[in-house]
């Protein structure tokens, strides 16, 4: 086996007590056989466990296949989909390949330019993604478990278009690669009709624990990196994390130390890296543990830094602001490429001291006396080291965070393997888009967008009064209008208008009696003093 991930703790370990930690050990140990006896919540989405072990070879090989193909016949990859069907794959290549790589000229590519897209509702985004496109070949990878996600179906519909439109359709279907369910669903559904070629995401594999299924595969290997390594990678580290004993295993020692942290009121955990090739990487982070733990009124609040960009933002809060944070510093103990400080004569900066130093070293004593700042200001540090940012190592990282998250999330008493509060924004967009099967629940949530504003246009407020725009004379505050009815200014909520217009009428339908001398009996004529 390759060198391992090394994980240590000893810059967190002096913010819990040895009894605190001892006792984590009996539910670590629980939450191993919840997760390999699949006793659990969410025991049906554990085919992450052994999937570097047991998957589909022969899917793998086509996917290859593909890859080859694409990286002939295109010039740019369009990778849609959003959350799990995307940050896995943007982290990989990220971490894998060239800081800049759709900017390199040609030749010195591997790959196609590939963009991702369908993780926003942003018209500016995918107008300017096309521009990008004109004169291009283009490929496309759409990726949705459900097939129904809104944000890539609405960029899958205008992008299918732009290619059949340069291509026409039989052609388009070429260049149209399908990641999704086996059986079920919107894109298996088009797949087999257009007859465009889909990869599988398996049933039991959650969109956040995909990325060494097709998900991720495809643009990864479209990229160039090595797949078979990072697979390698992953499945030598499924069988490192198989120990139960948590003074063995570094995987449950991190899912360990942070839950004590976390009941410790650590309830923030930073994930770092100096690298800024690893931005994407925290990206997948945040979704694996904020979707797996975030529930039930609990969790650590997964959020990110880069350093040493960030110490010249957040830095100040981390040293000094609320003490609720904990960081887990990705490293790479050998960076991939080096450079040397040189020499200047002048020494105007004042940084000759430097000089013949790598960079590398010097990013190095920026982590260490950071680590020591931090930890003396009261903020515990998680080290997690990967020997060399490499495909193999990469793979050995996925699988570690993946496994610490399952463990994490029994131990803190949730189902880590569902979402259900992602859907209460897609109900309410879907309401207020007017999507059918929705209609209750548009007129109670717009009822309650014009309660929550300030201010309704003239129109809206025209609409929610049922009045000609006429009377309107400016609008709603709070709930109330300022109206101009028949010469009189009126501050008053709707019920109050509606009963004031009735008034009007009553007393318009009095003074035509009083003309023609018949009072109707409706109308209640007050005497005056
Ligand atoms: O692959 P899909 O079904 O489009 O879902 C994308 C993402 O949306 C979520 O379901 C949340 O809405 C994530 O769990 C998932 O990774």
């Amino acid at each position: 086996m390759n060198q391992a991930i090394r994980f240590d703790y000893s810059n967190a370990r002096g913010f819990v007590r040895q009894h605190e930690w001892e006792q984590l050990a009996p539910a670590i140990g629980q939450a191993h056989e919840m997760l390999h006896k699949r006793t659990g919540p969410g025991r049906d989405y554990l085919g992450w466990v052994d999937w570097p072990n047991k998957y589909d070879r022969v899917e793998y090989e086509r996917i290859r296949q593909a890859a080859a193909r694409i990286q002939a016949d295109s010039d740019v990859l369009l990778v849609i989909g959003i959350g799990g069907s995307y940050l896995g794959a943007k982290a990989v290549l990220d971490v894998l390949g060239h800081s800049f790589y759709n900017l390199l000229p040609k030749s010195k590519r591997r790959s196609p330019e590939i963009y991702f897209v369908g993780n926003n509702i942003s018209p500016v985004y995918i107008s300017h993604l096309m521009d990008v496109l004109e004169g291009k070949d283009v490929s496309i990878n759409v990726i949705s478990k459900s097939g129904t996600t809104t944000e890539p179906a609405i960029a899958f519909r205008l992008l299918r278009n732009w290619l059949e439109n340069k291509y026409g359709r039989e052609q388009a279907k070429k260049r149209i690669y399908i990641t999704t369910d086996k059986a079920r669903g919107a894109l298996k559904k088009l797949a087999e009709d257009e007859g465009y070629e889909s990869f599988v995401i398996p049933d039991d594999i959650g969109g956040r624990f995909s990325v060494l299924t097709a998900v991720g595969l495809l643009p990864i290997a479209v990229s160039g990196a090595d797949m078979d390594a990072l697979m390698k990678g992953a499945q030598d580290a499924s069988e490192r994390y198989m120990v139960m004993d948590l003074a063995e295993n570094p995987c449950y020692q991190y899912a360990a130390i942070r839950n004590a942290l976390y009941r410790k009121g650590k309830t923030v955990e930073l994930l770092v890296s100096y690298e800024p090739q690893f931005r994407f990487f925290a990206e997948w982070w945040k979704q694996l543990f904020g979707e797996s733990e975030g529930k039930d009124g609990k969790g650590i609040f997964p959020a990110a830094a880069e350093f040493s960009t960030d110490l010249h933002s957040l830095g100040q809060y981390i040293q000094d602001g609320m003490r609720h944070l904990f960081e887990t510093v990705v490293t790479v103990n050998k960076p991939a490429i080096d450079v040397t400080v040189e020499e200047d004569p002048l020494d105007v900066d004042g940084l000759n001291f430097l000089s013949g130093k790598r960079m590398g070293f010097v990013n190095k004593k920026a982590f260490e006396g950071t680590v020591l700042a931090h930890v003396d200001g009261g903020v515990p540090n998680l080290l997690v080291e990967m020997p060399e940012a490499t495909a193999y190592h990469l793979g050995a990282l996925i699988y570690f965070f993946e496994k610490a998250c399952g463990i994490s999330g029994y131990l803190l008493g949730v189902n880590p393997f569902d979402q259900p509060g992602v859907e209460a924004y897609k109900a309410n967009m879907f309401a207020l888009l007017g999507k059918p099967g929705f209609e209750q629940q548009k007129a109670e949530l717009e009822a309650r967008l014009r309660d929550n504003k300030t201010y309704l246009t003239v129109e809206e407020t025209a609409a929610y009064l049922e009045l000609p725009e006429t009377f309107i004379l400016e609008k709603i505050h709070q709930g109330k209008i300022r109206a101009l009815h028949d010469g009189y200014e009126y501050v008053i909520n709707k019920e109050q208008f509606n009963h004031h217009m009735e008034e009007m009428r009553k007393l318009r339908e009095f003074e035509e009696a009083a003309r023609h001398e018949t009072v109707p009996e409706s109308y209640d004529v007050k005497d005056e003093d």
